[in-house]
């Protein structure tokens, strides 16, 4: 990929504008690799060692699916840990979640029912994902089965921030499960939302609409 190690490659601001809009939230306790992961898809690149993420990171990113453009929000937090939690804007408007462990950390693995739960309150119908990272570091562990995933009914990957197995594929298929979210909702709330944003569109898409409003609704302006 383009650019200078370790840096995101530049954004296409004019496209990112045009597309449709998604958020895809990470979820998982501290270590397990969730930067990792994030490095890895937008930049193809991993170093081992990194800092412990911040408050929050925002990743910007466009992909196309199907014939569309699609600008992505991508949530990275961290430390959560210390906080076994996340504030509720974290999980506002998100249309997609990718919870991962460490498959060398049994802990991180039953922290998972935590993370779900959380997310459930807060986003009860949208896509979500399990994510057994860490692979490279015992490949045995992909024998082995995690049923977690399989008991909510919900995808799971074995994949690897250090090596990149599984996880372009990983990240491509949630990128489509939450533009296919957005546009057909199964939650009431999301359903106003995009209600709104289509009508939004609409009324933006008709030039003359607006001026007839501005006429009508505001002669004191003219
Ligand atoms: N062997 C191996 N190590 C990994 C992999 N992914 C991440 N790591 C290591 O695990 C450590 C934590 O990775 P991060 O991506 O910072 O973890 P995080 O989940 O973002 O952690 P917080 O920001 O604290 O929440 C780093 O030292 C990484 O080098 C992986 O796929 N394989
Ligand atoms: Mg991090």
């Amino acid at each position: 990929m383009a650019g200078d190690a370790g840096s995101i490659p530049e954004l296409d601001q004019k496209k990112y504008d045009s597309g449709e809009q998604v958020k895809i939230i990470c979820l998982g306790d501290s270590a397990v690799g969730k930067s990792k992961l994030m490095e890895r898809f937008l930049m193809d690149e991993y170093r081992p060692q990194q800092l412990s993420t911040y408050a929050l990171t925002l990743y910007k990113h466009t992909a196309t699916v199907g014939n569309k453009t699609v600008a992505i929000d991508f949530w990275d937090t961290a430390g959560q840990e210390r906080f076994q939690s996340m504030h509720p804007s974290y999980y506002h408007k998100a249309h997609a979640c990718i919870m991962v462990f460490d498959v060398q950390r049994k802990i991180t693995y039953k922290n998972l029912a935590n993370w779900y739960k959380e997310l459930r309150e807060f986003r009860p119908e949208i896509p979500c994902c399990v994510v057994a990272n860490k692979i490279d570091a015992d490949l045995k562990v992909t024998q082995r089965s995690f049923n977690f995933g399989k008991k909510q009914g919900i995808p799971f990957y074995f994949v690897s921030a250090a090596d990149g197995t599984n996880v372009v594929k990983m990240f491509r298929e949630m990128i489509t499960r939450a533009v296919e979210y957005k546009q057909n909702p199964s939650d009431f709330m999301d359903e106003v939302l995009q209600e709104l944003e289509n009508f939004d569109l609409e009324e933006k898409e008709d030039p003359e609409a607006d001026e007839v409003g501005l006429k009508t609704e505001s002669p004191e302006l003219e």
